[in-house]
């Protein structure tokens, strides 16, 4: 699972892999960089542009300067930029500052605001400021470049980090960050990436493998980790040729309203749609007829006449999903409180089930271990109060989760799935879930899978995968403003499908090239996995 380092431990994992790879800083640094300048060729394929390259005088300036010697020598059009940002330089920096000039190329160094180099927006910028090492945020000259790049439109390519932006806390001045269209950082994700508070540092973003040792990233200890589909992947149960449905558990799903009845439908339809063996809603009885018409696959128990008031539920549920579109009425907190005191069923927690924990925060001690809540991020203040910053926020999230022992999935960009102290952030997704009922189907597809015997853990890293999975291949054919909360179901199946097929060979573009003549088969790498 793709661990989220923190910078202490990067420098540590560079310290080890020079030590134990018997490689240099120097060549490492080299390695680095001629990736970076990799990624940069196979895009722009000799491309004409200027590419203005702005180093700091730390080893992110010298990355820069790497890329600047192998741009020249492959005939771009480069200039290059020292930042003059203090007497200190890295010995690296230095190095690679002595290689440029070997080739004849003499960086610019800017000393003040006079000389700051004209950008069009139809330059690509390469920001190798500030890495890793970024200590204070940039004031005076460099905040100046900083404001220059940000302000020509060009594209913005950043080396590791954003400069500006620190890798493990909050910035406190917005206009002296680095504006990236995308970041090539190395080795491992990093937390500041996956944060709403930086959403405007890096449109996208990904990870260059840059080869630090394995061995000390493998034993390295982190409570933060990036899902992908290799993590889900293996959790996946094939059902077997003689299972019946009394094998996938009974999922029951209390909620609803009058008026807020297809928080149900799309809930109750989930969860059968994920393979839950039998599912029951249990609503008002305002809502029987929509629901049996529109669900036809479910079972109905209903309860008073426009809310949910007695939450007598006769069926032996295997978990029970509760609280979309119920309402906070008077008498539905009154029922609820005493579901809660009754209640040993595992529960998965959404919408106003949460809402009426929020005012009365002593329930969540009578929701039982490993249940699943829900918030979005409202939700979640509601229930713990403002945070400073959404560092702030992780810390509230992962002590919530501790403390009453329960799993908590803070829905967003990036979902943070929270278990026993731990972060799991989901990589799937993307905005055509920011659509009206998309939670009530994630309740539906967690509360499914725990119907299925899935452990509660697995069933919310699976589901949040899977649910945002569907966004994305729904793309082919739809865009963003047209999917809609009931697509996220249609979309299922291809969610699962995908999560079984094998990854496509990524060929290495000089191999491909020599490869050429070999026609690769139409079905090369969609083999099924089992
Ligand atoms: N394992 C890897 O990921 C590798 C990373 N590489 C690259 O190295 C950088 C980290 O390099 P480092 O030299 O430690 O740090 P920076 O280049 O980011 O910057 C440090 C220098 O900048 C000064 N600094 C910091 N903040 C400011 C500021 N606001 N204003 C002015 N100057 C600032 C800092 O000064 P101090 O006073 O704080 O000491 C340093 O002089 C990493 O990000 C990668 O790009 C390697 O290439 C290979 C392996
Ligand atoms: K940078």
């Amino acid at each position: 699972m793709p661990k989220i380092l923190s910078v202490k431990q990067l420098y540590a994992a560079d310290t080890a892999t020079v030590k134990k790879n018997d490689i240099s800083f120097i060549d490492l640094m080299e390695h680095v960089g001629t990736l970076c300048f990799q990624w940069i060729h196979d895009r722009l394929q000799g491309d004409p542009i200027t590419i203005q390259i702005f180093c700091g005088t730390g080893n992110n300036g010298g990355d820069g300067l790497v890329i600047a010697r192998h741009l020249k020598q492959y005939g771009y059009n480069v200039k290059t930029h020292i930042i003059n940002c203090g007497n200190d330089r890295s010995e690296v920096f230095l190095k690679n500052y002595d290689r440029l000039k070997e080739i004849g190329v003499w960086a610019e160094m800017i000393t003040c605001e006079s000389e700051l180099p004209a950008v069009s927006e139809n330059d690509m910028v390469v920001d190798a400021i500030f890495g890793l090492g970024l200590s204070r945020k940039p004031e005076n000259l460099i905040k100046k470049v900083i404001e220059h790049i940000n302000g020509s439109n060009a594209f913005v390519l950043s080396i590791d980090f954003p400069s500006g932006l620190y890798a493990e806390k909050s910035v406190t001045d917005t206009v002296s960050v680095v504006k990236a269209y995308h970041t090539l950082t190395f080795q491992t994700p990093k937390l500041a990436f996956l944060l709403p508070e930086n959403r405007y540092y890096t449109k996208t973003w990904e990870v260059l493998d840059i080869g630090l040792d394995a061995e000390y990233i493998y034993n390295a200890k982190t409570d933060n980790y990036l899902l992908y589909k290799q993590d889900i992947k293996p959790m996946y149960r094939f059902r077997e040729k003689f299972s019946h449905k009394g094998e996938f558990g009974h999922a029951v799903i209390i909620g609803g309203s009058y008026g807020k009845m297809g928080a149900v439908t799309l809930s109750t339809k989930a969860a059968i749609s994920i393979g839950s063996g039998l599912v029951t809603a249990h609503i008002p009885q305002c809502g029987y007829q929509i629901i049996q018409t529109s669900v036809p696959e479910i079972m109905v128990e209903v309860d008073a006449e426009n809310e949910m008031q007695k939450f007598d539920i006769n069926i032996n549920a295997t978990v029970i999903g509760i609280g979309v579109g119920m309402g906070t009425h008077i008498e539905t907190v009154k029922g609820f409180t005493e579901f809660l005191n009754k209640n040993k069923v595992p529960l998965v927690l959404d919408a106003d089930a949460l809402n009426i924990i929020s005012k009365n925060k002593e329930l969540l001690k009578l929701v039982p271990e490993n249940s699943v809540l829900t918030p979005h991020p409202k939700e979640f203040e509601r229930l713990v109060g403002k945070w400073k910053n959404d560092y702030d926020k992780l810390k509230k999230l992962r002590s919530l989760s501790k403390k009453h022992k329960i799993i908590i999935v803070l829905k967003g960009a990036y979902s943070a799935i929270a278990h026993e102290g731990a972060l799991f952030f989901n990589s799937t997704g993307n905005p055509a879930l920011s659509t009206a009922g998309s939670g009530d189907v994630l309740t539906g597809i967690i509360t499914g899978l725990i119907a299925q015997n899935y452990h509660p853990f697995e069933a919310a890293k699976m589901g949040v995968y899977l649910h945002g999975k569907t966004s994305e291949l729904a793309m082919k054919t739809k865009v963003y403003e047209t999917f809609i909360a009931s697509d996220i179901i249609d979309y299922l199946s291809s969610a699962i499908m995908d999560l079984l097929m094998k990854e496509p060979k990524v060929v290495p573009q000089k191999e491909a090239e020599s490869k050429n003549d070999k026609k690769a088969k139409p079905d090369e790498g969609t083999e099924m996995y089992i």
